[in-house]
């Protein structure tokens, strides 16, 4: 395991004294907070404390990658805000998908391409699962092939989350690891890629667009997405991003590997800048 240092924060005036989070042992739980001294802070204030924490390191003149998720979406607001007040100029971001992309139209964040800008200084996304050497499970929010080129066109990639995001091992949280599949012959890939799996207890669905009916999700790439479930995580994370890399059919998964550069964690405790 890469040793990591950590740099407290205090969420002051939320938590009146902090201490360094159990970032090793936590388990996937929904938790609310409350603290004698200070108002309950919701699962949203802790996102929204990340994102403020790392658009702290935008600078004038970048071009930004722009994350796209719940947590993300705080980091697009700040800027807007930042961007309305003049307190940030010239910024230019590249949207890691369509939603991302209208958020940032309609607060005048201009925006243009990898194409046109195939550098980017700094990237800011959320993720799903974060372990203790900074590797990621991304995409439950299906984005994840976009984010994965913008995020390694990037010469820094700040994650921002809660910590129930926190985990000892990827895939271990319980829920789903994406795999974005071409639609011909989406099935066939799902059994394969349910078999790769077979002895970490692997369970294969194919995610649908969550409108009530049986029709797929989606991706902006016009792609399926097969969410893989884990009973135990996944011990080599770069052998497993291997072998579904090596599927035909396969366009992208959610392994995010040796990309963060650092990690921001809000919890009840404070916020955390995990590096490695
Ligand atoms: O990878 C992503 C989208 O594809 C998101 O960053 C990830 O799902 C985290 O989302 P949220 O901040 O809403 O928890």
């Amino acid at each position: 395991m890469a040793s990591l240092s950590l740099h407290h924060i205090s969420t002051t005036p939320f938590v009146r004294r902090a201490t360094p989070l159990n970032l090793w042992t936590r388990t996937q739980k929904p938790f609310s907070i409350r603290s004698q001294s200070a108002p309950v802070l919701s699962q949203d204030d802790l996102k929204r404390l990340a994102a403020d924490k790392a658009v702290e390191s935008v600078k004038s003149g970048m071009v930004l990658g722009l994350g796209t998720g719940s947590t993300a979406a705080f980091v697009v607001e700040k800027l807007g805000h930042l961007l309305s007040t003049g307190q940030l100029s010239n910024i230019i971001g590249i949207p890691t998908s369509k939603r991302t992309q209208e958020q940032a139209a309609s607060l005048n964040i201009p925006l243009t391409t990898l194409d046109l800008h195939p550098h980017i200084d700094l990237a800011i996304d959320g993720a799903d699962e974060v372990d203790p050497n900074l590797d990621l499970v991304k995409g439950r929010g299906g984005a994840l092939l976009r984010e994965k080129m913008v995020e390694a066109a990037s010469s820094s990639f700040i994650v921002v989350a809660d910590d129930s995001k926190l985990v000892s091992g990827l895939g271990g949280s319980g829920l789903a690891m994406p795999v974005e599949v071409v639609q011909f012959c989406w099935k066939y890939n799902l059994v394969r890629l349910e078999g790769l799996f077979k002895e970490l207890g692997c369970e294969a669905k194919l995610r649908l667009a969550g409108d009530g009916s049986e029709k797929p999700y989606v991706t902006d790439n016009g792609n399926y997405i097969v969410d893989l479930y884990f009973k135990n995580p996944i011990k080599d994370g770069f052998a497993a991003g291997k072998e579904i890399s090596a599927m035909e059919g396969v366009v992208e998964h959610g392994l995010f590997l040796g990309m963060a550069t650092s990690v921001i964690i809000a919890g009840k405790t404070g916020v955390e800048v995990m590096t490695k």
